[in-house]
């Protein structure tokens, strides 16, 4: 189904109950020809009933597992043969590069995509998402941690000053990457999410996790670090095990290469497997210099929502959603919160190249027809 030609005014509301129990809802379009309805209905809308605040949920039940088997490393993929590819051992261009160990996710994460009908209506229920999660922290544990991301989100967020449901003296403010940069300066994510939130709600400054200024990278980076290890685990609960920092909440965007926070295609900082806080003195983003949050932490947050809304994001949405690529090549596939929830935050014209009436548990990857 092509969203581009699909009118979203009369949805089609279904769902069924998957073995693992899992809700899923489709939105299916009224005017897409010779196509089987994605699933069978729960809940069908009230006559007339039209609720566009209200998402279109398609859950995608294990996203992106491999079902041929985990490729051991990189390049070490297997081949339509049934073979597994060797690492290449060439020495011609690329010379210099080190064979990066990237995560393989093996865990089943359903992922939750909210399509809206525009991006005013997705930018609501962004907001919603966070005055929910953060009701639900407070409330668990007294204290409530979000982490945002820079690029288009933090204007995104501008509506939560006038939320009432946010208790901005037990919120903690993060960044999952900055840029190493002043704090004045029109690239510091920290001067954005302040400018168009921050200033204008009662959040204690010391409640900011702003990066150190002036620093080199790897010090800013450890600096950052460290002021998170100390945030007692009472507000920021550690994980069983590997002792990671549990976040109530990280938004996240993505860039057209598929980054998500500072984690670039191919890149070592990807392929971490341990660090909370990375520095990345070559982003082929500029600026150069940023901190990033690395992919383990991400992963160890209780919640997780990608946003990504516009047309400019519709190429990079189709890919990472029905395209499985070798992990270094997408970071946002890489983003699959153990045991927690994932969301993708879209709208019509970031969804419109989505085949979502071919999502269903039976198929597998790739979802698209190429
Ligand atoms: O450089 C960055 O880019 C991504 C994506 O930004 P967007 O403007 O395309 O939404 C952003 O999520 C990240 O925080 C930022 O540093």
């Amino acid at each position: 189904m092509m969203l581009a030609n699909t009118r979203l005014s009369q949805p089609a509301v279904a769902s069924k109950r998957s073995a693992g129990s899992r809700v899923i809802v489709c939105k299916a379009a009224t005017t897409v020809p010779n196509k089987p309805e994605p699933v069978q209905r729960i809940q069908a809308p009230a006559p007339g009933a039209q609720d566009d605040d209200k998402p279109y949920l398609n859950v995608i039940p294990n996203n992106g597992q491999w079902h041929n088997g985990i490729p051991p490393v990189m390049g070490g993929h297997l081949m339509s043969s049934g073979t597994v590819a060797p690492i290449s051992t060439s020495k011609g261009a690329g010379i210099d590069l080190v064979p990066h160990q990237f995560q393989y996710h093996d865990t089943e994460t359903d992922v939750n995509v909210l399509l809206y009908v525009t991006p005013e209506k997705a930018q609501a229920g962004l907001v919603k998402l966070v005055e929910e999660a953060a009701a639900e922290a407070v409330k668990a544990k007294g204290a409530f941690t979000l982490v945002l991301s820079g690029g288009s989100l933090p204007s995104l967020l501008a509506p939560l000053a006038a939320s009432k449901s946010v208790d901005w003296s037990k919120t903690h403010i993060f960044y999952v990457d900055e840029r190493n940069v002043p704090h004045s300066s029109a690239d510091s994510t920290h001067k954005a999410v302040s400018e168009a939130l921050l200033s204008k709600v009662p959040i204690p400054a010391a409640q900011v996790y702003a990066i150190a200024e002036g620093l080199p990278v790897g010090q800013a980076a450890t600096q950052y670090e460290g002021r998170i290890i100390s945030i007692p685990a009472a507000a920021l609960p550690r994980t069983e095990g590997a002792a990671l920092p549990k976040f109530d909440l990280i938004l996240l965007g993505v860039g057209p290469d598929g980054h998500v926070a500072s984690l670039f295609p191919n890149r070592p900082e990807t392929a971490a497997t341990s660090g909370w806080v990375l520095p990345v003195s070559n982003s082929p983003k500029p600026p150069p210099e940023r901190i990033t949050f690395s992919l383990p932490v991400i992963n160890a947050a209780k919640e997780v929502a990608i946003v990504a809304l516009g047309e400019g994001k519709k190429e990079i949405v189709q890919r990472a959603l029905e395209v499985q690529a070798l992990p270094g090549a997408l970071p946002a596939q890489l983003v699959r919160p153990k045991g927690g929830k994932l969301k993708w935050i879209l709208d019509v014209a970031s969804a419109q190249d989505l085949d979502i009436a071919a999502w269903n548990e039976s198929k597998q990857w790739p979802r698209s027809s190429f």
